[in-house]
């Protein structure tokens, strides 16, 4: 098997560093008692719309996955890859990767990520919706960031798991440069 080279092994041992000494804000056993509520939610408010879930990747993979697994009632799958951070810790401008592929005229469309933060993002992604002409468009996300500094004042989800603290999280499908994607549960990097 190929070595490592030198970049790849500091950045092995300092993403270990980085897991070893971060502060865990939400561990798993909260995230899916959380995501158990959503799926209540979700179920008593669509199950009977034959909705189409789609998926904000990357972020929104492992919330998208656990949440699908917790609904009983027939649904589509799909989803679109809109990224702002780009493996950076801010974001910039919104860059869309690929567009959906089921049409969503005349559909009951949920939008499921991991996280809201400045909501640059899901404001976006709704005025697709929007313009797509969806009879109705919902949004799920597993963290809401505290903050006063949504993109659109008071831009909150429709179904969000947990509140999270305003510091930089990674775990569950929210990563930190690229990496740790795979936690399992809600970590801030320490002094972070
Ligand atoms: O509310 P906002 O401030 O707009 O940020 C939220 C978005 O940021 C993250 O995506 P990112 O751009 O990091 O892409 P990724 O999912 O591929 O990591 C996250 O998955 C959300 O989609
Ligand atoms: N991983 C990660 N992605 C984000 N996108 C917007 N805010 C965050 C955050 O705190 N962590």
């Amino acid at each position: 098997m190929a070595k490592l080279d030198k970049q790849a092994l500091e950045s092995r041992d300092s993403m270990r560093t980085l897991m070893d000494e971060a502060d865990c804000l939400i561990p798993q056993a909260r995230v899916e008692q959380a995501l158990d509520r959503m799926a209540e939610a979700i179920t008593r408010d669509l199950g009977d719309k034959l909705p189409v879930f789609y998926c904000v990747m990357n972020g929104g993979l492992i919330t998208t996955g656990h949440l699908l697994t917790r609904l009983g009632f027939p649904l589509e799958v799909d989803y679109l890859h809109a990224t702002r951070y780009r493996s950076r810790l801010s974001g910039g401008e919104l860059f869309w990767r690929v567009s959906p592929e089921i049409p969503m005229a005349g559909r009951h469309v949920v939008i499921v990520d991991d996280i809201l933060d400045e909501g640059a993002t899901l404001a976006a992604i709704l005025d697709y919706c929007r313009q797509a002409r969806a009879a109705s468009v919902t949004t799920a996300v597993l963290v809401d960031k505290q903050h006063e500094r949504k993109a659109v004042p008071d831009l909150s989800a429709d179904y969000c798991g947990l509140a999270v603290a305003d510091r930089y999280v990674f775990g569950f499908g929210m990563d930190y440069k690229g990496y740790w994607r795979n936690a399992p549960g809600i970590f801030a990097p320490k002094g972070l």
